[in-house]
């Protein structure tokens, strides 16, 4: 039945966002962009799954998501395989708008800073809840990851709705329930397998980045 097929398909789990992750790295360290995408799909389908509240940030995440998926499919589609072939292709073909913005607003570089700096968040969060306490919090997991990464980078009305947001974040069991991965200890452990790839491809895109002076890219 199409509407059941549709639910299965909504059915957030969190091994599909580690098998992402993990597929993305290259022999040579490269990261290829359909797997980061498709772990950012992964994501953005847990956050449907957390309720209405998140609806703003999932549309956002969606965007971008779109914005990178145009690209890659687009006439210049093979430069997009990885994201050190698409920052290359961009800088040499000036299809990015480095210091402020301008003729190219979406380029694949900008759009896909948003979603690295939001893999900070991520990274910090995760650690926080896979050695957290039975009685942890998320909301507060949450809150402070997100302050020591991402909300340098939000103006202060998107801090204040993120703010509230994480308010209504379900505790740590219910959590770990919709991560659909198992008992406890099994989410603790592959939050343990899953961390240490996500580290990485995070470290090789900031390098990355950071050698082409692309961090601040508006
Ligand atoms: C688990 C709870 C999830 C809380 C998510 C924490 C991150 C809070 C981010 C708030 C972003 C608000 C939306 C708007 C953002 C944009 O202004 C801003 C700038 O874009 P612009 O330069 O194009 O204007 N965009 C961004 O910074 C990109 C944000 C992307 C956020 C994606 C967050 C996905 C979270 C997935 C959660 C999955 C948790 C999994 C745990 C097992």
């Amino acid at each position: 039945m199409a509407a059941s097929g549709a639910s299965v398909d909504q059915r957030f789990c969190f091994q599909e966002v580690f098998d992402s992750f993990k597929l993305c790295l290259s022999e040579n360290k490269e990261v290829y962009l359909e797997h980061y995408v498709d772990g950012w799909r992964g994501l953005v389908k847990f956050l449907n799954c957390l309720g209405s509240v998140f609806g703003f940030i999932a549309k956002d995440a969606v965007n971008k998501v779109q914005v990178l998926v145009a690209l890659m499919s687009g006439e210049s589609g093979s430069q997009y395989a990885t994201i050190q072939s698409m920052v290359k292709y961009e800088l040499d073909n000036g299809l990015v708008d480095v210091t402020k913005r301008g003729s190219h607003p979406e380029s694949g570089c900008r759009t896909l800073l948003r979603l690295h700096r939001a893999l900070r968040w991520l990274e910090l969060f995760l650690e926080r809840l896979r050695t957290s306490g039975e009685d942890g919090k998320t909301s507060v997991m949450c809150a402070e990851a997100y302050n020591e990464s991402l909300s340098q980078h939000h103006p202060w009305v998107i801090r204040k709705a993120a703010g509230v947001a994480f308010c209504v974040l379900p505790g740590r069991p219910a959590f770990f329930e919709v991560m659909n991965v198992g008992s406890t200890e099994q989410v603790v452990a592959m939050l343990g397998g899953a961390l240490p790839l996500i580290s990485e491809v995070y470290n090789i895109t900031e390098e990355l980045y950071a050698q082409h002076n692309l961090l601040d890219l508006p």
